[in-house]
């Protein structure tokens, strides 16, 4: 589409927007001229608001507040943008915020904030019977006469020139039913004040003739402006606002203890942890600390969190382990040389003096192997004695080694760690361990609370390091995840760090959220013949029980006979897409090398590409492209994986490993199928 084109239809809808808001705006000013009770200043936030009731949004005046005697809600509004409780104030004295209090006039009155933040909560307490999240309920102070957006705690606290354009930029939440719903399920809980001022039926008909001397004070301008990128705004969010049941008792929970929720592919358990999130934010002044092993995903979750409750947004850090564990490090002044590189270089000669051609490559001729070995079952589990790791569970990891065995990977792993420490640099797991450690030294940074997104892919270090920010505080630590889903080899158990989970503080989702039936049959079809252990240390079978919320779906199967049919399949699949929904479907690749050529086949035939590494979670008009790992805890309509059963046959040169390696591959290959709402596309190459 050219751009001259839209842009001139963006002006011509400007026009179109500001002929109507100034209509809508006189008729409101008159309507609040009606409130006699009312000042001149909240007569005008009146105003703005009765504004909206024109575009979808249900205004409910001077309300009882349910539980009390004879308070009263000054406003509640429902519309697209969500839920929220409203004070208006028509101060004197400028408001301010001092040391995390409202203050005005030299005196502090954070009464009223808690007083709002009360009736918050019985609006919570209302809506959630829909199913409606406790943080989709927001508070708003909004001062008559003042220009300002600020907040105080959760509670946002804006100008009467700002609250209009504020709540039409929010983005959709609810749809117009769901607005009808939720407005009259608070009309009874918050009963009309007797000796109201304003009835509820004066906000329904503007009066006939309206004031057009009245605009003067209206910034006509930032509600245009508003209700332009509300049209442009993307679909409506439906898990930001509501929740299934066992999501909104997971996330209103109190734990006395770490917590764990688990569930298959698709159930909501991210959803359930950016909720708890966010309510664990609103209720503690603290900070929260969201984390995952990926690079990747901290950055769409918190573009998520923004959206949903941005009052909240940067109390809530979001951070890759290893991302944390060096910000860490360096705050404490220690010294961290994280070199991927050079530490591999130094396996490869560790492996030349000690490994190749030793007792281990009866088991499996390829370093590769044992190095995860080194990595994931050695210091992924912080042992330092050849005892303990002569004696350790090997988890997840396939043929059973002997003693010889275990002497020969320990002399790979001393020489390995010889090399490392000569060339003066670390690997990532030191990170970890270098945080550990010094975590346990002194106080750690204080955190209201720690959840752990996709914990199966963590090292045991990495839980032990997260324990130890929040220990076993109520609500402290929540580890979110899935064994089915382990995409990196080993494993640990919950018990192997220390974390007790009992009783009510393990939890399981089941309704699957995110994908149509074929594609999630498809999926596990791939894993159903193999069992997996769970961090919990239960052992479940891969074809698991799993209530589905959407029908049908496709599975195509793209069989092609060479490379280049192969990939001209994908490119006319893609091609099929207009520019409008091109940014919905994302190519997913098991290796750095499939990524660089599919990357260049893309570009050279004209289809804009967003690596995973780039992608936020904001929309943007462009194939996401990465590799399985990278779409990890993430979710396309259209997933397209090319050649996705070249890797799913391993080598023959190691038949002792070949069965563990095939169950990753098939893990892996789960892990991308399920990302895929609508269609999945499954190409792959088979010479006849
Ligand atoms: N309450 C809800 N209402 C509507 N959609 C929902 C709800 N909860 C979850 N979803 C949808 O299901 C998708 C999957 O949720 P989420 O990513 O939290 O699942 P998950 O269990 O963490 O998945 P995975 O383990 O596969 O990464 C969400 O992105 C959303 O599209």
């Amino acid at each position: 589409m050219a751009a001259g084109g839209s842009a001139s239809r963006r002006a011509q809808e400007a026009r179109r927007q500001e002929r109507l808001l100034r209509e809508q705006w006189q008729a409101a000013r008159a309507e609040a001229h009606r409130w006699e009770a009312a000042s001149e200043g909240e007569q005008r936030v009146a105003a703005q608001l009765l504004v909206l009731t024109e575009r979808g949004w249900r205004l409910l005046v001077d309300r009882r507040w349910p539980g009390t005697r004879a308070a009263n809600v000054d406003m509640l509004l429902v519309g697209p943008g969500g839920v929220f409780v409203l004070d208006v104030k028509n101060w004197r004295a400028t408001p301010h915020i001092d040391g995390g209090r409202l203050h005005a006039d030299g005196t502090d009155r954070d009464e009223h904030v808690r007083k709002l933040l009360g009736m918050t909560r019985a609006a919570e307490g209302a809506v959630a019977s829909l199913g409606m999240s406790p943080v989709a309920v927001r508070p708003l102070m909004v001062f008559a006469g003042r220009r300002m957006d600020t907040t105080v705690g959760r509670v946002r606290l804006l100008g009467e020139h700002e609250v209009g354009p504020a709540l039409l930029n929010e983005p959709r939440r609810l749809r117009p039913e769901a607005v009808r719903a939720l407005g009259d399920l608070l009309e009874r809980a918050f009963p009309e004040y007797e000796g109201s001022s304003v009835s509820d039926s004066s906000l329904e008909r503007p009066p006939a003739h309206p004031d057009p001397a009245d605009d003067g004070l209206f910034d006509i301008e930032g509600l245009r402006d508003a209700a332009l990128e509300e049209a442009l705004q993307t679909p409506i969010e439906q898990w930001m606002t509501f929740l299934h049941p066992d999501q909104l008792a997971l996330v209103r929970r109190n734990w006395s203890g770490p917590a764990r929720i688990s569930g298959p592919a698709g159930t909501g358990k991210t959803v359930v942890g950016l909720h708890r999130a966010a309510r664990l934010a609103q209720r503690t002044s603290g900070r929260l600390l969201y984390v995952t092993f990926a690079n990747n995903l901290p950055r769409v979750q918190s573009t998520f969190l923004k959206t949903m409750s941005p009052a909240i947004a940067d109390r809530v850090d979001f951070r890759s382990v290893h991302q944390w564990a060096q910000e860490f490090l360096r705050s404490r002044g220690v010294d961290v040389r994280l070199r991927g590189d050079k530490a591999e270089t130094a396996f490869s000669l560790a492996w030349k003096h000690t490994g190749r051609g030793g007792p281990l490559t009866e088991i499996d001729p390829t370093p590769r192997y044992w190095r995860e070995e080194v990595d994931y079952v050695i210091k992924g589990r912080g042992i330092t004695s050849f005892e303990e790791y002569a004696a350790v569970r090997r988890v997840r990891r396939g043929p059973a080694l002997r003693r010889a065995h275990r002497e020969a990977v320990w002399r790979l792993y001393e020489t390995y760690e010889e090399l490392r420490v000569e060339r003066g640099v670390h690997d990532f797991n030191d990170v970890l361990s270098l945080a550990l450690a010094e975590a346990g030294k002194s106080e750690a940074p204080p955190y209201a609370g720690v959840i752990v997104d996709e914990v199966q892919d963590l090292s045991l270090v990495g839980v032990r390091l997260l324990h130890t920010l929040v220990g076993d505080a109520p609500n402290g630590l929540l580890l979110i995840g899935d064994g089915q889903q382990a995409v990196y080899p080993g494993g640990f158990r919950l018990s192997d760090a220390g974390i007790d989970i009992r009783g009510d503080r393990g939890q399981i989702l089941r309704v699957n959220y995110r994908n149509r039936r074929e594609i999630l049959e498809a999926a596990l079809a791939v894993v159903a013949d193999e069992s997996f252990e769970d961090i919990d240390g239960l052992r479940t079978s891969g074809r698991r029980e799993v209530e589905l919320t959407y029908e049908d779906g496709r599975v195509l199967r793209s069989a092609n006979s060479t490379l280049p049919e192969h990939d001209q399949a994908l490119v006319e699949a893609l091609r099929a897409h207009s520019s409008d929904n091109l940014g919905d479907a994302a190519v997913l690749c098991p290796s750095n090398r499939a990524i660089t050529h599919y990357q260049r086949l893309l570009t050279q035939s004209g289809i804009p590409v967003c690596l995973l590494e780039h992608y936020d979670g904001h929309p943007i008009q462009a194939v996401k492209l990465g590799s399985y790992h990278r779409a990890k805890g993430l979710e396309f309509k259209h997933v397209y994986l090319p050649r996705h059963d070249d890797h799913l046959t391993p080598s023959a040169t190691a038949p002792e490993t070949a069965s563990e390696r095939r169950q990753l591959a098939h893990s892996q290959l789960f892990v991308a199928m399920t990302r895929a709402r609508d269609l999945l596309w499954l190409g792959s190459v088979r010479a006849s």
